[in-house]
């Protein structure tokens, strides 16, 4: 067995018994989950898999989803137009805040809060709806390298309850931030948050945009490399909700979390690693996947100012 994997082993060992945390709820159908999943999968850029747990556990992206349609707003329009769209500031506030929305330009602060991935999502290209969901799920299956499905009672169970969500839409339209057809943009947002993928595709989403936007394994192109900087760096800043801070701090890649419970990390040039553990804290983070990241962090000097010897020794 491998160093790297034995290393996993003992982590999830470790992890597993933790009781803190509780499964998302304000989304009736994500409550179902089992508080006792637990899976962690590393993915290398040269095509390595290493998984432990309940890597082939199928569950909802939720805001992860969030990373992947911003790299294709990217491609429909460019660095510019979207900036004057959606900016790349992190707010300090929860994820489903719309304080900031109602101050200043109106603009949503950054694409990996709620009101910024509405208005991202909103900007897709496409010949309809139909057209928009199935780019983006064309999209993400080229990262994941299969076909992906959406979980059709997390979508209804959302769309049902997403109240929040829906005030942000119409605080947006208001300020003629997002084109009136809001029940569309919302539609397409709450299918994107109910994709479903595993621990392992997450990983390999996460080594695709450590590898250039190149799929490690089926060697397809996923997003154009010149927006894989954009991408890695609001995950950076804002992808671990109103804890971006000390997960940059201590753990040190960039990273996005959702409240499904599932965790990616990508070390670029290296690998992409994914934990999924469904109970969170308060923030919205899976309370077993910080552990995890910033024990791998630690032991594989992951951190990218980390400029001792040895860096990332688990991935070449
Ligand atoms: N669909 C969820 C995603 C939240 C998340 O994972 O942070 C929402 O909009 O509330």
């Amino acid at each position: 067995m491998s160093e790297l994997q034995a290393f996993l082993e003992k982590l999830h060992h470790t992890y597993a018994a933790m009781e803190q945390g509780e499964v998302a709820a304000y989304i009736p159908e994500l409550s179902k989950a089992n508080p006792d999943w637990f899976g962690i999968s590393v993915v290398t850029t040269d095509g390595q898999a290493f998984n432990v747990g309940d890597t082939e556990q199928k569950f909802t992206i939720q805001s992860i989803s969030k990373l992947f349609s911003y790299g294709l707003a990217l491609e429909d329009h460019g660095r510019e137009i979207l900036l004057k769209k959606v900016g790349v500031e992190p707010t300090g506030d929860p994820f489903n805040s719309m304080i900031r929305l109602d101050e200043g330009s109106h603009r949503p602060y950054n694409p990996m809060i709620n009101a910024g991935a509405i208005a991202t999502t909103s900007l897709l290209k496409g010949d309809g709806p139909t057209d928009k969901l199935n780019r983006l799920l064309k999209m993400l299956e080229r990262y994941t390298g299969h076909d992906v499905f959406i979980d059709m009672p997390t979508f209804i169970s959302e769309r049902a309850t997403g109240h929040r969500n829906r005030a942000m839409a119409h605080l947006m339209l208001n300020f003629g931030m997002i084109d009136k057809d809001i029940d569309a943009a919302l539609d397409l947002y709450f299918q994107q948050c109910a994709v479903m993928v595993t621990c392992q595709d997450l990983a390999t989403m996460a080594a695709t945009l450590a590898n250039h936007g190149q799929n490690p394994i089926t060697q397809t192109r996923a997003v154009n490399e010149d927006y894989v900087r954009d991408i890695l760096s609001v995950m950076y800043t804002c992808g671990m909700y109103n804890r971006a801070g000390e997960w940059a701090y201590r753990v040190g890649v960039p990273a996005k979390s959702g409240v499904s419970g599932g965790i990616l990390a990508v070390i670029p040039g290296k690998a992409g690693i994914a934990t999924f553990s469904p109970p969170i804290d308060d923030n919205g983070n899976s309370v077993r996947g910080l552990r995890v990241f910033e024990a791998l962090s630690k032991k594989y000097n992951l951190h990218m100012f980390d400029l001792s010897m040895g860096r990332c020794i688990f991935c070449i």
